[in-house]
């Protein structure tokens, strides 16, 4: 009955990827080399080596280079910014991701600062974040650009639709109440401290769930018809005699799918697209690098100017 209301981001993901396969492929013919991305992990949290070694296949699948880097968790900020230097000065590496959260010894926003913007392709440092804000190119962080590849194909022209994201993160919720922003949606951001939230979920057309609580956005809280995004990822705990537990969104999809127009699934809708545009950003930067940047024209959906 509600086929056509998920929106299948693992499909979507997979379909960019293909795009990013074939221009990698040019740009490899043109430079001489393949594109790098490098990932740098910090200590050993098991979800986190879980993503950077997908990260890692699908860099490799999509003909680029991945470079990954493992440091201990009692790691010196001195050995972590020497390797972030050492990567900016490489010339065969053409993005760099240091993966998030750090262990709480390491000054995260320090971190992000030493990486070159120019090969910043998670989108963080400041000189990417003002670039979103103020309407320049630059990179722009992957889950929330994903998130609008996700809107647009959906639902064409945002301009005036009503949209609250829910998160005010540095690495979701703002930069993706920008690109809504910047789309001519009428935007609200909602967090911890925002009053009544189920009502102000209720005035949307979109909602962006990027919250970390599993299942809190009700089904009653979403207006009849519209599109949901859901960027949580949260894994529950076990059931009894199980090792692993499930792995929920924000949104409690089996009430909100029966009320909403279109809603992305988790797993399966907007993670698959994080590690796509991370891709598509890191091929972006690598053109860049060479001086041939991409026509936009050329870009693999490309949502911005
Ligand atoms: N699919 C993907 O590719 C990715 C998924 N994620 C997932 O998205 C989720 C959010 O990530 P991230 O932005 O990094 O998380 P953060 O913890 O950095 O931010 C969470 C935000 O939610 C707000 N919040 C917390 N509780 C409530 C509440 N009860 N009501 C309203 N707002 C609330 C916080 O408000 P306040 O600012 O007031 O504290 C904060 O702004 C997580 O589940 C994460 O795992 C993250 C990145 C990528
Ligand atoms: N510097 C940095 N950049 C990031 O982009 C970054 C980060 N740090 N730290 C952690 C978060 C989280 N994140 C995800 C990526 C892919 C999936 C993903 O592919 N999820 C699949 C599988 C989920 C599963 O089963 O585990 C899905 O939703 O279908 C999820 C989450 C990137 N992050």
């Amino acid at each position: 009955m509600s086929e056509n209301k998920v929106i299948d981001g693992k499909d979507f993901a997979e379909r960019l990827r293909g795009s990013i396969a074939t221009l990698a492929a040019e740009f490899e013919a043109k430079a001489g080399r393949k594109a790098g991305l490098a990932v740098v992990l910090v200590g050993e949290d098991p979800a986190s080596q879980v993503y950077v070694s997908s990260k890692g296949k699908q860099t490799v699948a999509c003909g680029m280079a991945s470079f990954e880097y493992k440091l201990p968790a009692d790691a010196d900020e001195a050995t972590l910014l020497g390797m972030i230097e050492q990567l900016n000065a490489d010339p065969a590496v053409d993005g760099i991701l240091v993966q998030l959260p750090l262990p709480r010894h390491l000054d995260e926003q320090k971190v992000i600062a030493t990486i070159s913007p120019d090969k910043d392709v998670d989108g963080f440092h400041v000189t990417n974040a003002g670039r979103l804000a103020v309407g320049q190119a630059g990179y722009v962080p992957c889950t929330p650009l994903g998130c609008l590849m996700l809107l647009k194909d959906r639902l064409g022209d945002l301009s005036g639709m009503n949209a609250v994201v829910i998160g005010r993160s540095n690495i979701v919720g703002k930069p993706m109440a920008q690109l809504l922003l910047a789309e001519s949606c009428t935007v609200t951001v909602a967090h911890s401290r925002t009053k009544d939230l189920p009502e102000v979920v209720r005035r949307a057309d979109i909602v962006v769930a990027a919250v970390g609580r599993p299942e809190m956005v009700k089904a009653d809280w979403i207006k009849p018809g519209a599109t949901v995004i859901d960027v949580g990822i949260n894994r529950l705990p076990p059931a009894e005699g199980k090792t692993k537990g499930r792995i929920v969104g924000d949104v409690d999809y089996q009430g909100a799918v029966q009320v909403a127009g279109a809603i992305t699934p988790v797993p399966g809708g907007v993670g698959p697209m994080t590690i796509a545009v991370l891709l598509r950003n890191a091929l972006v930067a690598a053109y860049d690098h060479i001086g041939a940047p991409l026509a936009a024209e050329r870009l693999p959906e490309n949502t911005i100017a």
